[in-house]
Parts: C-alpha cells; structure tokens; sequence
C-alpha cells in the first residue's frame, strides 16, 4: 500500500469536519489543520529540496535513537543518495493525541533555522508516522555524555551548544512556539559539530507521559506542573536552566527522582543551581545565567533573545571547536546508540538502581539552590551602575541585568533591564542569603526583595504554587511517607536496619525528616543528610532548634505573599505575573501594556494578564491557641471582605486549611515518633489525632508538649499573616477590577 502524503502546501491547508475518522485517517486529516503555518515559513518550505514522500524510497539503516513515543533510524534517501534520519511513530501503540502530532510534524517540515532541526517530510506508513530529517551523525547531548563525558562538559563547550540552542529557542518563541520539551536529549550534533535542537513538540502531550517517565518532569517549569494559570514561552527557559545544569554534570538535577517527587521539590523547594562549593570550576557568568532562567515566576526570567547577550555566552567558540573537543574518537552513532542500550539493559536486568551518590547530589544541588553563591558586591555595583533604568525597572527581572550586554536602545526597551537600585539589591539579597545560611533554608532568587512591591508579590510555594488538590497529594504522599518514617523508626528500636541495600534511601520522606525530623545537634547544614538518620539522631533531637528550624523554613515558603487565584472556577480571570502574551512577531514579547491574552494550547492555558498584590492593610485574625478552633472557622467569619469575593476567599481558605492539617499531621507524627524513641516502645501509641496523644506525664513529655504549643502559635502567626495579605490581595482585585471597569 502507497504511503499518503501528509505533506502539503500551506495553501492547501483546510480543517475538515470529521465523520467518524479511522486512526490513520485523523493523522492525514489533522495534519491540514496548520495553525502554525506562517507565509514565511511556508514560503521557505516551498523553495525547498523536495524529498520522496513513499516509504519505498528510504533504504532504512540502523537504530539511533529512541524516545518516549518514537524509534529513530539512519536511512537512505535513494533518489538523492542522501543519509537522513527517520523517525518513526506508531500512532496505534503510543494512543498518541494524533492531532497534536501530525501538526506539529508539520510544523517541522514548515521550520527553517540552523539551530532547530526540521523535518524534510512526513508520511504515514501503515501505523507509523516517519518523520524525515537531516541525520545528526553526532547524536544528541545526552548520548554524547552518557558515552564519553559522564560528569557532564566542560564550561566553553557548554557555552557553545547553549548558545546555539538560545538562538533556535528565540527563533521558534519569535515565530509564536513553545518547544516544550528543551533537554540534552534533544540537542543534536551533526558531524561538523554544529547544533540544532530537535524533537520539536512531536512527542505528544506532556502530562500523558508524566506518569510514565521523569525525564520531561525533571526540566518542567513550576507553572506547567502547576496547570492553574497556563504557561508561555518563558517555560521553555526555564528548561533551558535546568538543561545548562544537565550539560554541567551529566545528568538533569533530579533525572534520578519518580515524577512525583521531581513536581512536589520543583514546587516547594529553592531552584535547583550551581553549587559554590562543588562547581567551582564554572564561572560566576554560568552560575548566574542558569540562576536568571531558574526563577520559579516566569515573568522574572529572560526572553531568549535578552539571554544571548548575557556575558557567559561571551566564550563561545565555532562549531568546530565543539566538534573537536567532544565528537573527536566516538564510535559512530549507531554502535553507541546499541553499546548504551545494551548496557542499559543490563542494569536494569541486574537491578542495579543508578548511582546513588549521584541521588544525594541532587538532592544537595536542589536544596542549596542557589545559596551557596558569594557575589563580588563591589562588581556588581559596578556593572549595575552601567545599567539604565527604565519606568518599568524593576518589574520583570528575577536577577540582575549587570550580567547582560545592552547593545542598543531597543534591547533595552524589548527586554526592560533592572534598575540600578534595584540590581544591587538583587545582588546584596543574594549575597546576604550566601551568608546568612549555607544550609538550605534559603529564598530562591525570585523571592529576593527588589522592592516593597517585590517583597508582597514574591511567589509562595505552599500557595502561588499548589492547587488544593495538589496540596492534598503532598499531605496525602507526606502522611505515607511519614507512616513509613515511623515504621522505619520503629523498625530502627528493634534493631533491624532501616532501609534494605537496594532501598531508594531518598524519598519524600527525606524531604519531611530534613524540614520537621533531622535536627541532631551534630549536625552540619552542609553535611548531606537523609532519612537514614533518623533513627540515630532522633535520640538527641533539640526540639528547640528543630522547631525553629521548621519554622524558619516555613517562614521562607510563606513571607513573600503572592496570593494568587487558585479556584477552577474561573482561572482565566485572575492569572500570574508570569504568563505573558506570545507575540507572534517576538518583538513585544515582554509588552505588559498589551491586553490580556488566553489561549488553549492542548490541555493547557496560555495566559498573558498578571495582578500584583501590592498594597498593604491591616486587617489581623483574631490569634487562638487551639488549632481546632481555627480549623472549623467559616470563611465567612474570617474577613467582611471575603463576603466580596466568596469563592475567592473559600478557595484560599481551604489551602490555609491544607497547610494546617498538612502542619498537624506532622507535628503528631513527629510528636509520636519521639515518643516511641524515648520510651523505647515502637509499639507506642502512634495515632495522629491530636485527642489520642499521650497526656503528658512525664518532663520530656511535658516538653514535648510545650514544643508543639509553641509551632501551633507559630502556625497560627502564618495563618494571621497569610489572611493579612489575602486581604490586601482582595483589596488590589477590587482596585484593579474597578481600573478595568474604567477600561
Ligand atoms: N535527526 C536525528 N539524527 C540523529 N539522531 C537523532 C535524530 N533525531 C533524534 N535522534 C536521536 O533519537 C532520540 C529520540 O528522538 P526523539 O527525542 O525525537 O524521540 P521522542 O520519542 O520524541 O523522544 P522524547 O519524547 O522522549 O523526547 C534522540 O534523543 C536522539 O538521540
């Protein structure tokens, strides 16, 4: 049977409406709904080489390479004795979104830049959609690493492929797409060294996959997991930051994770970044650059474009330096595209979990975030003194512009640098974190205060970056992890070890003991800690400091005071700063001044309006000390303002309920755990409600006791705080409502 076209000229393009469609039907007819198509684009595709569109044509060679929902072959194209590259879909196996893929195999054939591979045609054949594309000899990043550079590039390299990807990545947002899915393993090297990022969008739909593979999760955006507001552009920086990371050691910060655990730590936790310590061969330029993609509110990281002129960029070298220094002695693509599998397969075979080492170093990496980093103040300041302010410095930078060249009064304009003031305390906030704690009790670089507006729309983990229903996993996943924590304890007085050899020894549970369990006083904050400790340290626990500890770090989560719209009611009405429009044209990409857009992209949103909750009142909650008490209020009684707003307030409400539940949870298991330890009867009583805990009889009890009123007066002092700036919150939603009604 003839392979059918799927490839047609954009003038050709017309949406059909479907009767009942058999599965190879819908890719041929989905692949004319082109919305991307573009008159330059098309234009582009048309002058083209044109290449055989039948399956008889390719003479197919060995395995190259393999991804989620595709193999991908060596081949040669017969009529023009041409090596090329076929990846094939099956489009039956995968249950694929067969629209989504055929459009964007068509917006692949439809690309033209030499950073960012396209595909010379497409066709269906039988089940399978191939995909032909220039043949990349050097394979990508990934494998590059996986065979020959385990613990990642050296920093020139880096900056050579990074650059390269930069510009494809501001060529593909300038023509109004999101790649969605930048990793190593979609850097592609061809012979001569040059750099082409691939995979554009035609692997399918994100969160099908997310249950299946951590390899997307690992560089997804805070705002794409969290799916409330929608996401843009700046999605694809972020995973930017965190393949620069990937290219550093040889592996995504937290590739070795379950997918869940990578969503709970990208959203609660610091971004991940270059360590001081550990990565001192990088420049102070690389760290900042990844730091400056790494700010969880997408409005605070840079456009492609204005990250090309950051000054790390400054040493990239020619494509054939890149082909020299890391294609030079590699065996050809196919042999260590099979060597890799095999090895793969032994491992897995053998069961041999990866590395564990490389685990804790990204747990470390994750928890330091950034904290580790000593800036030179007095350059900064001189760098920041170069920069020119601008009306609205201030607004949209997460990190300094000190680090980025201004070539002429558009860049300045298009990409809105910081104001001076405003970058050197950008910088002295980062530099103060540096100082006041090397442990990971830090505020990322996006929660650093620029200004009294920055200090009250910082981004909240527990609030700005969880639904309820996400707040419920991580209480319902804390629970479990904490039972197993207290069986794991349990398991520790009767002598028996603790985790098994092959155990994953870092989990959420790790997560739950560094923040409410692990507080020895022998404790070094940078010393590596897991849940191993727990039996150990526990003993000795200075439930003062531990305490203090929790809170401090809770403190972190919750002082900046983004409040944003969480209800599913109605998410397109009040949306974060950070989802901005996508311009078409690029050029005003960063334009605050354009209206609002929002745009179904698939499953998700794309957002463009942003509220900031800047204006301070006073309204207080009335403190109690019973949590009980607290946690049966109606929203109604809390706040007159709430009336205004009910769902609004509900909705916020629920999550501080969340938080306080989550909090109790803990604190009664932790209260249990100790118990068990001190009295040394694992068989003690481990129910968590807060009427089933032991009365206190003894000192330590007593103490213990004390400890707990002590984080419940702590818990209600966030509670106040939170409500406090809901109602400023709900104060500037009734301002900027009656702003837009005088629109
Ligand atoms: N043009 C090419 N030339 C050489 N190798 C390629 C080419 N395209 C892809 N590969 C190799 O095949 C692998 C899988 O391809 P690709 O990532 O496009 O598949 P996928 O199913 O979309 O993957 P995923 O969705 O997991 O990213 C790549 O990581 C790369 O190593």
């Amino acid at each position: 049977m003839p392979a059918l076209a799927i490839e047609l000229a954009p003038q050709a393009a017309v949406a059909l409406s479907p009767p009942p469609l058999s599965s190879r039907e819908k890719v041929e007819r989905a692949a004319f709904s082109s919305v991307y198509l573009t008159d330059e684009l098309a234009k582009a595709a048309m002058e083209r080489k044109k290449y055989p569109i039948r399956a008889e044509e390719y003479e197919l060679y060995e395995m190259v390479g393999q991804g989620a929902s595709a193999v991908v072959q060596r081949a040669l194209c017969v009529p023009l004795n041409e090596i090329v590259a076929i990846k094939i879909l099956d489009f039956e196996r995968h249950g694929s979104d067969l629209s989504n893929i055929s459009r964007e195999a068509q917006t692949m054939i439809l690309i033209d830049h030499p950073n960012v591979l396209n595909a010379h045609c497409s066709f269906v054949k039988d089940h399978t959609l191939w995909v032909v594309m220039p043949y990349m000899a050097g394979g990508s990043c990934l494998h590059i690493m996986k065979s020959a550079f385990p613990d990642g590039f050296e920093e020139s390299i880096i900056a050579t492929i990074l650059k390269e990807v930069l510009k494809g990545l501001d060529y593909l947002h300038h023509h109004g797409h999101i790649h969605r899915d930048v990793k190593a393993g979609n850097i592609l090297v061809d012979a001569k060294g040059g750099i082409k990022l691939g995979d554009f969008g035609v692997s399918a739909c994100l969160f099908d996959s997310v249950t299946e593979s951590n390899s997307s999760v690992a560089r997804m955006a805070p705002e794409v997991m969290e799916q409330l507001h929608g996401y843009d552009f700046k999605a694809d920086i972020w995973s930017f930051g965190i393949t620069a990371l990937e290219l550093a050691h040889g592996h995504a910060p937290f590739s070795k994770y379950p997918p869940m655990k990578v969503l709970l730590m990208t959203l609660q936790n610091a971004p991940p970044g270059l360590d001081y310590e550990s990565d001192k061969k990088f420049s102070r330029n690389f760290k900042h650059m990844i730091a400056s993609c790494l700010v969880k509110d997408p409005s605070k990281r840079p456009t492609a474009h204005k990250l090309l002129k950051h000054t790390f960029f400054k040493q990239a070298r020619s494509y054939d330096y890149v082909a020299r220094k890391i294609l030079e002695g590699l065996a050809a693509l196919g042999d260590r595209y099979q060597a890799l599998k095999e090895k793969e397969e032994s491992l897995l075979a053998q069961k041999k979990m990866p590395d564990g080492k490389k685990e804790e170093i990204s747990q470390n990496e994750y928890k330091r975030g950034i904290s580790g980093w000593n800036f030179d103040i007095e350059d900064l300041k001189a760098q920041a003194s170069l920069i020119t302010c601008n009306e609205d410095a201030g607004k949209d930078q997460g990190v300094s512009n000190s680090f980025f060249e201004c070539d002429n009064l558009q860049d300045r304009m298009s990409d809105r640098p910081y104001s001076r003031i405003c970058s050197f305390k950008e910088h002295t906030d980062i530099q103060n974190d540096g100082l006041q704690d090397k442990s990971s009790t830090v505020l990322p670089p996006d929660e650093t205060s620029c200004s009294q507006r920055n200090r009250s729309d910082g981004s909240d983990n527990e609030l700005k970056n969880m639904g309820a229903s996400d707040q419920q996993v991580v209480m319902q996943l804390q629970k479990t992890e904490m039972d197993n924590l207290t069986k794991n304890c349990e398991k520790g007085l009767n002598g028996r070890s603790v985790f098994s050899e092959g155990e994953k020894r870092v989990s959420i549970a790790s997560e739950i003991d560094e923040k409410n369990v692990n507080v020895s006083p022998t404790y070094s904050s940078e010393e590596p800690r897991t849940s191993t400790n727990c039996p150990i340290d526990v003993p000795s626990l200075s439930r003062g400091a531990s305490l203090k500890q929790q809170n401090q770090q809770q403190n972190n989560m919750n002082s900046n005071g983004e409040v944003s719209q969480t209800t599913n009611e109605s998410p397109a009405e009040i949306v974060p700063k950070g989802s901005k429009p996508m311009a078409p044209n690029g050029d005003d990409i960063d334009d605050k001044s354009k209206p609002p857009v929002v745009q179904q992209k698939g499953r998700f949103k794309v957002t463009s309006e942003s509220i900031d909750f800047d204006k301070p009142s006073s309204i207080g909650l009335q403190k109690s000390h019973s949590i009980q008490v607290i946690s049966q209020l109606q929203p109604q009684s809390l706040s007159p303002l709430a009336d205004s707003s009910p769902s609004y307030a509900n909705s916020f409400f629920q999550q501080l309920q969340l938080i306080l539940q989550s909090n109790i949870v803990q604190r009664d298991h932790i209260l249990s755990i100790m118990k068990q330890i001190s009295t040394g009867d694992p068989s003690a009583n481990r129910s968590v409600d807060g009427a089933s805990l032991p009365s206190p009889t003894t000192a330590s009890e007593k103490s213990l006791l004390e400890a707990a009123h002590e984080r419940e007066k702590e818990l209600l002092q966030e509670v106040s705080d939170l409500h406090w700036r809901l109602a400023c919150s709900q104060e500037e939603v009734q301002r900027l409502k009656a702003r837009n009604g005088q629109l």
